[in-house]
């Protein structure tokens, strides 16, 4: 594309020459001849610093933010080079968004499980769907590899020229939304899930976290609609506001407008009885936990949207398998269980326990860890939910995330676990250890990282939670035969 053209979503200025751009790239590695380099001023570093370096590399022109020495290619500069990049990237590889329908899931905790759960729906009645989010992204039945729960605007447009899907499902972070990861999109429907502490080292307060969300449901299209789970205060007050805006909203759950939620029975699965406006349906999960329940009925409302019947989707939860790492549930020899889980702050926390306690655990054994580099101010809280439901604790090492491991180990010891827990560091020992102690009756939980690679090196050549149960199951229980189901 000649790179006038391809200015004119950004700018009237003329770029004198004729400069034909063949690629857009924002990371000086991923640089290709013919490609027009974006450097964005970083919250690690300074892309502006690596011009020459993408210069070198073939980059025929260069969008920046700052003033910068003479270039020997031409040189844009914009207001916001975080701004301008969604529209060059939309511009260049996606201009139409065509017939596809937008799904965007925000929340705290949830829009992996929702995201997976209407997928399924989707895909079974036949529509092809893409999906963005924390496992990985999944474009034209391939999976590719995700560094963020939603990928940047570049990637994303990529993606989006590539993709030969109906359906685009992508979970939207509050981080996304500020960094305008997904600028451009005009959203189908959006999804909120719930907002509960997390985050504030990046949102100042709760409020700022809040409005950060919010600003999912000024992407959406004129004629979309928006389902909330009214269940959650935060999810009350937006509804509201969007209802205050004019904007089509639907709300889900036992409080909810329009919604009845009659009967939940607790189980193996989960059913649940509950009706929208004058229907009422009765519907079967195959997870355990009400906060899944939730889930289900937001990814119920999705399907029903976008015209699923509501019978087929009822019928389609039925062979619903789970999501990786999301309240995984193994069975061990001593009849005890271990649940391999995502959960990463207090809220999620509480669901876990909340679940066990609804089906009859007799103790909780819970092993558990903070990610560096993250919230520091929610771990407290996180440390006293699991002290309100947790019989022993075992306090580990998660991602480093840069954070020097002594001073991890420190701030671990400096915990109150009132004489029911101790710091094992090494994450896979702190497993094995607290799998030992499992008898018939117990529910142990490692949480915080589901199916994800460990960062850091253990021990043992282990990488994940799922290998550290495995590998115990091999050699200490002596179950050498045993394999736990592959994702
Ligand atoms: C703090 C933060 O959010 N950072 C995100 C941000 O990074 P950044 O643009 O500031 O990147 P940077 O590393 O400072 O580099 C600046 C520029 O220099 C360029 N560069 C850099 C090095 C080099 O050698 N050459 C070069 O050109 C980079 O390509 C970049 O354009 O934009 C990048 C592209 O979108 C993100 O990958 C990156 O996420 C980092 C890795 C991260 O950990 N983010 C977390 C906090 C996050 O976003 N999490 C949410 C999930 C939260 C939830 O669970 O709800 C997510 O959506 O993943
Ligand atoms: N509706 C819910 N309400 C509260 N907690 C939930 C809910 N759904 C899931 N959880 C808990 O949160 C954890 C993460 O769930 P999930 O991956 O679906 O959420 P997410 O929003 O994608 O999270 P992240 O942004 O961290 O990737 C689960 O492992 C579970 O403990």
């Amino acid at each position: 594309m000649d790179l006038q053209t391809l200015l004119k979503s950004i700018t009237d200025e003329n770029v004198s020459g004729h400069v034909q751009v063949t690629g857009i790239s924002n990371h000086s590695s991923t640089v290709q001849k013919g490609d027009l380099f974006v450097a964005i001023s970083g919250f690690a570093v300074d892309g502006h610093e690596y011009v020459d370096e993408a210069i070198a590399a073939g980059a025929v022109a260069v969008v920046g933010e700052r003033d910068l020495p003479s270039l020997k290619v031409p040189y844009i500069k914009v207001e916001s080079t975080r701004l301008t990049l969604p529209l060059l990237a939309k511009q260049f590889y996606f201009p139409v968004q065509g017939m596809k329908t937008f799904i965007g899931i925000t929340g705290t905790n949830g829009k992996t499980t929702t995201s997976f759960m209407l997928k399924h729906l989707l895909e079974k009645a036949g529509h092809d769907t893409a999906l963005f989010g924390t496992i990985h992204t999944y474009i034209n039945k391939t999976i590719y590899p995700t560094k963020n729960t939603t990928v940047d605007s570049l990637q994303l447009y990529k993606y989006l020229a590539e993709s030969e899907d109906k359906y685009v499902i992508m979970e939207v972070t509050s981080h996304a939304l500020l960094q305008h990861r997904v600028d451009g999109i005009q959203f189908d429907l959006c999804l909120f899930t719930n907002l509960s502490r997390d985050h504030l080292d990046y949102h100042n307060d709760m409020d700022s976290y809040f409005e950060a969300k919010k600003r999912l449901f000024e992407m959406m299209s004129p004629t979309g609609l928006a389902i909330i789970n009214y269940d959650n205060q935060w999810g009350e007050t937006l509804y509201k506001q969007l209802q205050q805006e004019g904007k089509r909203v639907e709300a889900v759950g036992a409080e909810a407008p329009d919604f009845s939620i009659n009967s939940i029975e607790y189980g193996e699965e989960m059913r649940v009885e509950f009706g929208v406006k004058q229907s009422s349906y009765r519907l079967e999960v195959p997870l355990l936990g009400e906060h899944n329940v939730t889930n289900a009925l937001m990814a119920f409302q999705a399907a029903r949207t976008v015209g699923m019947p509501p019978p087929k989707i009822i019928d389609t939860f039925k062979s619903f398998t789970g999501v990786p790492g999301r309240f995984e549930r193994f069975q061990l020899p001593s009849g005890g269980y271990a649940i391999i889980d995502y959960a990463h702050t207090e809220d999620a926390l509480y669901h876990c326990f909340k679940t066990a306690e609804q089906m009859g655990a007799e103790r909780i054994v819970h092993v558990l860890g903070f990610r560096g580099g993250r919230d520091k101010g929610k771990q407290q809280a996180m440390i006293e939910q699991t002290l309100a439901y947790s019989d022993v604790i075992f306090l580990t090492l998660d991602d480093l995330n840069g954070e020097l491991k002594e001073e991890m180990i420190l701030s671990l010891e400096r915990f109150d676990l009132k004489r029911r827990g101790k710091v094992i560091a090494d994450r896979v020992k702190a497993i094995q250890t607290a799998l030992a102690e499992i008898k018939d009756g117990d529910w142990l939980f490692i949480t915080g990282k589901g199916r994800e690679r460990y960062k850091e090196s253990s021990y043992k050549a282990i990488h994940s939670d799922y290998e550290a149960v495995q590998d115990w199951l091999n050699h200490t229980a002596g179950m050498n035969v045993f394999k736990l189901p592959s994702t």
